[in-house]
């Protein structure tokens, strides 16, 4: 052996040493800020660089490793070394439909970082989001930062202390509770049909307008009203831009939560959040010198009826407050601009639907009656093929599996330790649970009688997502979608204008946690 053979063998070896002394250092003990692995990658190349040894050497020793815990669960090479990918990717807005193809690539078992997993596999939902299932991980940890927006929020809360707080939701979200919200939401449906009919005749973005439907909504939930958006045609307040910036930001830093008490102390690093919370804080104490004359909301979260022994704090609840209108907002938006979308890009199923409303609510009837909802089975059925194929939150928060919780899952093996979740885009879009046409609008699947080929499989349906932490505003969204559809499909004919390129308009929906509609939605819209 040379020399230079000789020397080179103990430099390639002095890195694969230090490379496992990082990977099992940081396999173990994950770092709570960037400040550790920052010291690390300043330090380390410059040793390596004194030994003639680069940074990449190590990198394809770290969790690319053979002997990694995930090292049998495929995934690109790129995500298993780092999660900065991800965080790209999730700039671009595409990571529900990047996460689809690359399960489309390898399979329902994806490696999405170097300690993450993404399963598409019907069993992943029991397994990691119902009973018995994972708490949140440490990707919710950045909105719990002391100095970020939203600290403390029903969502960011595990264990104990959720179901606690839950409780005091599900009674404000209750079916009783909706009822009384009955009046504020047909209010705000016959204001948006009011303000379309005045629209008639010219191209209008439809989307624009239920976004402002649905944030006066929630304004007129969470915070007793005052955002009047569709009155005021406009985002007045540039809340929109505010709450958009906040949520692609949150999602960015959800990516890499460690890195978070670091980019805080930057002077911009967590300037979104910081502006999100001092919104909530004003809706909050306009809410509180204002008063309201219905029981929003707030009347519950705030427990102004007194029924908890502890009086939640002003905080937490405009904290809550904020979770309200994000949460509730933009999902609710998306829903009915995206069920919009696939209607008018399917005249049969238009015609149908439009049919249906037309006898459920005959002559004299007003489809501000929510009482016949259940009867509204085609359109039902047409909401759930839209949020099958464009659920609204289309890629969901992270479940960690407690250390000495690894098991099994669909037969595939789960560490402890991992960060583990279950996409909705791409679990509906498997063909193990929804076939033939998994990609295809086809509102009847929900209906007919399925041959033995076909799959058809509800258990892998999560657009609210599933167990003790799924979507505590489902009633309200249900009933908020079924009115204004069917009050919209009842009192106007819709078309696309002619030059309207109406295919391309899905590629313009980024996911940034929840879904944000880039491109104008055009429609024509005519009394009937
Ligand atoms: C079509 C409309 C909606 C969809 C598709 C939807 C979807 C979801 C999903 C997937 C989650 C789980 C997120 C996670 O795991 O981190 C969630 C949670 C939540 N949603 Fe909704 N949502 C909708 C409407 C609403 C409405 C109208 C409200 C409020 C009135 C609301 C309030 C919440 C809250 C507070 C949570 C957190 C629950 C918890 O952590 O216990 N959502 N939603």
């Amino acid at each position: 052996m040379t020399r230079a053979i000789q020397q080179e063998s103990a430099l390639i070896l002095s890195a694969m040493i230090l490379g496992l002394v990082n990977h099992l250092y940081f396999n173990r003990f994950e770092p709570e800020s960037a400040d550790g692995p920052l010291l690390a990658l300043t330090v380390q190349p410059l040793l390596l660089r004194r030994l003639r040894i680069y940074p990449q050497l190590i990198n394809r020793h770290l969790s690319t490793f053979p002997l990694h815990p995930l090292a049998h669960v495929p995934g690109p090479r790129l995500y298993k070394v780092s999660k900065l990918w991800s965080v790209w990717i999730c700039s671009t807005g595409a990571q529900h439909t990047v996460t689809k193809a690359l399960h489309d690539k390898y399979g329902p078992f994806l490696r999405t970082g170097p300690n993450e997993v993404s399963i598409i596999h019907a069993d992943g939902v029991k397994a990691v989001l119902g009973t018995g299932g994972f708490q949140k991980g440490r990707y919710y940890d950045p909105q719990e930062e002391s100095k970020l927006a939203c600290n403390h929020t029903l969502q960011t809360l595990r264990g104990e202390e959720h179901a606690s707080r839950r409780k005091i939701w599900n009674r404000g979200l209750s079916s009783e509770a909706i009822q009384e919200y009955e009046y504020i939401l047909a209010k705000r449906v016959s204001q948006l049909a009011d303000r379309l009919q005045e629209l008639s005749g010219q191209p209008v973005n439809l989307a624009q307008w239920v976004g402002y439907f649905t944030f006066d909504v929630m304004g007129d939930m969470a915070f007793g009203g005052g955002f009047e958006l569709v009155r005021d045609a406009g985002d007045k307040e540039g809340f929109w831009t505010l709450i958009e910036d906040g949520m692609k930001t949150l999602s960015l830093l959800s990516h890499v939560p460690w890195s978070a008490p670091t980019l805080k102390r930057l002077p911009k690093g967590a300037e979104p959040f910081l502006k999100l919370k001092g919104f909530g804080e004003a809706c909050a104490r306009n809410r509180l010198e204002r008063g309201s004359s219905v029981k929003d909301l707030w009347y519950h979260l705030m427990d102004e009826a007194g029924i908890e022994r502890e009086k939640p704090s002003l905080s937490q609840v405009a904290s809550d407050g904020v979770l309200t209108v994000v949460a509730g907002s933009d999902t609710t938006s998306t829903a009915i601009s995206c069920f919009m979308w696939f209607v008018l890009s399917n005249p049969e199923i238009y015609h149908r639907v439009q049919a249906e409303v037309d006898s459920v609510y005959g002559e004299g009837d007003s489809t501000l009656d929510s009482s016949k909802h259940e009867e509204l089975r085609f359109l039902i059925a047409c909401l759930n093929e839209t949020m099958r194929l464009q659920p609204p939150v289309p890629t969901n928060g992270r479940r960690r599996v407690p250390s000495g919780g690894a098991t099994f899952i669909g037969g595939c093996f789960i560490p402890d330790e991992t960060e583990i979740y279950v996409p909705p885009y791409s679990l509906h879009r498997n063909p193990a649970n929804f076939s033939s046409g998994p990609d295809i609008y086809d509102p009847d699947r929900w209906f007919r009688q399925h041959s033995p080929e076909e799959v058809f499989n509800t258990a892998a349906f999560i657009p609210f997502s599933y167990g003790a932490a799924n979507c505590v505003g489902k009633q309200f969204a249900w009933r908020e979608m079924l009115m204004v559809t069917s009050t919209l499909l009842k009192r106007f004919t819709f078309r696309f204008p002619e030059d309207f390129k109406s295919e391309g308009w899905v590629d313009g929906l980024h996911d940034y946690f929840v879904i944000s509609i880039g491109y104008p939605l055009l429609v024509e819209i005519s009394s009937r």
